[in-house]
């Protein structure tokens, strides 16, 4: 059993005692009751930021006693968009962190969990998500042609993330309008920054090849210096989703800033990588 495969099976626990708890038809209720979905800024460079507690690959990052506190520094440091992890088991997080970040932020709110079924999306959107992470390595084509459906028809914006060609060629099927590469291997946990470089050409090129639009492309994991999220931006990043980095630093405005402004100016340069090779 893979690490990726532990967490689903516990996720799919956890989510069978929610779905016991409450009905489907109440949750379709909240959600729709829900204020609309926003969408991620039009355009340009972005930081997508994470409140991550605790990860299966480095254990305890962060107490974080208050997730909205943490979310309005990263909005005052200008996020494009902020991830709130709801998986318990491995990250400590929650859907009343969700439903925190929301009462507090104006800014688009990623619900980043394990989804594997239509309930955690309609609970997604009934606790504020504006995008919805969904995971290629842990779906099957028809699941996530079908939560990859209810996201959009919910007016949120899935966010399907790959880490390998086969991954991005599944994923490029559903011509999705963001495409993640978390160059963290969900299955050994080993992160490789390198493989976004290597990815985001491929898929650049697939999607050029299948006259489908260019997804927005956002590198995943392994940020720990504004370097990093330069070299991301010069592959050719559109945005870059930071976790650790910013959880583990004591001013998160400052280093969010800091590290936007290093991925602008590394996404303007002459040299970033903005399109498929010749
Ligand atoms: O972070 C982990 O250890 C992890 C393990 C297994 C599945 C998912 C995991 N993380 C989810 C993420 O994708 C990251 O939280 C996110 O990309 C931020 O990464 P980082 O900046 O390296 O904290």
């Amino acid at each position: 059993m893979t690490v990726l495969d532990s967490i689903v099976a516990g996720v799919r626990e956890d989510l069978a005692a929610r779905e016991a708890a409450l009905r489907l038809t109440e949750l379709i209720r909240h959600a729709d009751a829900a204020p609309a979905a926003r969408p991620l800024p039009a355009a340009g460079f972005g930081l997508i930021a994470e409140v991550k507690r605790s990860s299966p690959s480095k254990g305890e990052l962060a107490e974080i006693p208050d997730p909205a506190e943490l979310a309005a520094s990263y909005e005052a440091g200008g996020a494009a968009a902020i991830s709130v992890l709801t998986e318990q088991r491995r990250f400590r997080g929650s859907l009343a962190d969700l439903d925190a970040v929301r009462a507090r932020v104006a800014a688009p709110l990623l619900r980043k969990d394990f989804i594997v079924s239509e309930y955690q999306v309609f609970e997604a959107r009934a606790h504020g998500a504006d995008l919805v992470l969904l995971i290629v390595a842990a779906l099957d084509d028809e699941v996530l042609a079908r939560l990859y459906g209810l996201i959009t028809e919910l007016g949120m914006t899935p966010l399907v993330e790959v880490h390998t060609e086969q991954e991005a060629d599944r994923a490029l099927a559903l011509s999705p309008s963001l495409l993640g590469v978390n160059t963290r291997d969900l299955k050994t946990l080993q992160v490789d920054t390198s493989a976004f470089g290597r990815l985001a050409p491929y898929i650049r090129d697939r999607a050029a090849a299948a006259g489908i639009p260019q997804p927005r492309l956002v590198a995943e994991s392994g940020v720990a210096s504004a370097a990093d999220v330069a070299a991301y931006a010069a592959d050719g990043a559109d945005l870059v989703l930071v976790g650790e980095a910013l959880v583990t630093d004591g001013e998160p405005e400052r280093a969010l800033a800091q590290f936007t402004q290093a991925g602008r100016e590394a996404a303007g340069s002459p040299f970033a990588k903005k399109t498929g090779s010749p």
